[in-house]
C-alpha cells in the first residue's frame, strides 16, 4: 500500500491591514496528514479519517466536516470530472494535529493543504499547486463558515500571498525580504474565526477606508522594495483590530511590549487570540517574543502562551514522505 505524508505550516493571515487579503506562511510548527492508498472500494465515501493526534478529541472525524478529509473528497471529484481520473479505491487518513485549534494560526487551513499535496502525490500528481489551493479555500468554509484564503492561499503556495481578486481567483505571490523575522505568540485561549468575524462592521467610513487600503499599499511596496521601516508604518489595521483587541485579553499591553522591545509593527494573527510582529533580525524577533509572552502573562489575565520565531517559509506546503 502505497503510503504519503504530506505537511502544511502555520499562517498569518490578514498581516494587519490585508483583512482577508493578505497572508504569509512561517517555517514551524505545522500540521501532518498521512494518507494510504487501498485498492479495493470499501465504500460510498472513499476517504476515512483513522486516527488525529494531538487535538484532543476536539475534531469532527466525520470525512465531510475535516478540513483535511474534505478537501480530499473535493480534489478526487475534481480530478474525475475534469481530469477523466475515476478513483475507486479507498484512502485512509491519519491527522497529525501539531497547530492549536481556533488560534490565529491557520490550523484548519494547514490541515487542508497538508492533505491535499499528499493525495495528490498518492494519486501520482495530476494538479498543479494553483489547482490545489482552490480546494483548500473552500475547505476554509466548512471550518468557520467563509472561504477566505489568506491562510489557506500562504498555507499551499508559502511566501506572502495577495488576493486581488476571490472571483475570479487572482493570488499574487510577494517573496519575502531577506532579514524579515515573525515573532507568533499563541496565549492558552481560543478565539474561533466566526465568532471573530461576527463582530466585525458590515460596513466602514470611507475616510477609514482610504486608512487601511493605503497601509495595504504601503506594505506591499515596503515588502517589495525591502523598506523595513515602512513595513513597521504600514502595519496598522483601523478595521479589525479594533474590534477584536477586546477579545484577546491583554492584547493591548502584549502589543506596546512588542513595540517597546524594538518589534517593527504588531498586531493580530488572522482573527487571533495569537498576536504576530515582525523585526528586522531573529536576534530582535526573540527579544520581542519575550516581553510579549511576559506581558501576556503579567496582564489581568495572567495568559501563559507558545512563542515562535520564524522567517517566512517560501517552501508552502510539501511531501515529507512516500513509500511505495
Ligand atoms: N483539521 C481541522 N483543524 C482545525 N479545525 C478544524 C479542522 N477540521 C474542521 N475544523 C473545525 O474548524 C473550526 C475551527 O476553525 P477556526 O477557523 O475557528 O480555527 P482554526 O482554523 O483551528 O484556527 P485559525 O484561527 O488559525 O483559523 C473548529 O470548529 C473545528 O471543528
Ligand atoms: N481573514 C480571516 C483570517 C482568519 O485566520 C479573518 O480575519 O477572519
Amino acid at each position: 500500500m502505497k503510503t504519503v505524508t504530506g505537511f502544511a505550516s502555520a499562517t498569518v493571515g490578514n498581516v494587519a491591514c490585508g483583512f482577508d487579503v493578505l497572508g504569509f506562511a512561517i517555517t514551524e510548527p505545522g500540521d501532518e496528514v498521512v494518507l494510504t492508498l487501498h485498492d479495493e472500494h470499501r465504500s460510498d465515501c472513499p476517504v476515512s479519517i483513522t486516527s488525529i493526534i494531538g487535538d484532543g478529541g476536539a475534531l469532527p472525524l466525520d470525512p465531510k466536516k475535516n478540513t483535511s478529509s474534505f478537501v480530499v473528497l473535493k480534489f478526487l471529484e475534481y480530478i474525475r470530472t475534469t481530469k477523466g481520473i475515476a478513483f475507486d479505491g479507498h484512502i485512509d487518513l491519519l491527522l497529525k494535529k501539531n497547530l492549536p485549534l481556533s488560534s490565529g494560526m491557520g490550523s484548519s487551513a494547514a490541515s487542508a493543504a497538508a492533505a491535499l499535496v499528499a493525495a495528490n502525490e498518492l494519486l501520482g500528481s495530476p494538479c498543479s499547486k494553483m489547482e490545489l489551493v482552490h480546494f483548500a479555500i473552500e475547505g476554509e468554509r466548512v471550518a468557520c463558515g467563509s472561504a477566505h484564503a489568506d491562510n489557506a492561499a500562504p498555507a499551499m503556495l508559502g511566501n506572502f500571498i495577495l488576493i486581488r481578486s476571490y472571483s475570479p481567483l487572482d493570488l499574487i505571490t510577494i517573496r519575502p525580504p531577506a532579514n524579515l523575522f515573525c515573532t507568533l505568540v499563541h496565549p492558552h485561549t481560543e478565539l474561533k474565526t466566526s465568532f471573530a468575524r461576527s463582530v466585525l462592521p458590515k460596513s466602514i467610513p470611507l475616510s477609514t477606508a482610504t486608512q487601511q487600503w493605503g497601509n495595504v499599499g504601503a506594505l506591499v511596496a515596503g515588502l517589495l522594495m525591502e523598506d523595513y521601516d515602512l513595513i513597521g508604518r504600514a502595519l496598522v489595521d483601523v478595521v479589525a483590530e479594533p474590534k477584536r483587541a477586546p477579545l484577546i485579553p491583554g492584547f493591548t499591553e502584549v502589543k506596546r511590549a512588542a513595540l517597546d522591545s524594538g518589534a517593527l509593527g504588531c498586531s493580530i494573527a488572522g482573527s487571533g487570540p495569537s498576536v504576530f510582529a515582525f523585526s528586522a533580525s531573529r536576534q530582535a524577533a526573540e527579544t520581542v517574543g519575550a516581553a510579549m509572552q511576559e506581558a501576556f502573562l503579567c496582564s489581568k489575565a495572567a495568559l501563559a502562551s507558545d512563542m515562535w520565531v520564524s522567517p517566512i517559509c517560501s517552501q508552502g506546503a510539501r511531501i515529507l514522505s512516500t513509500t511505495p
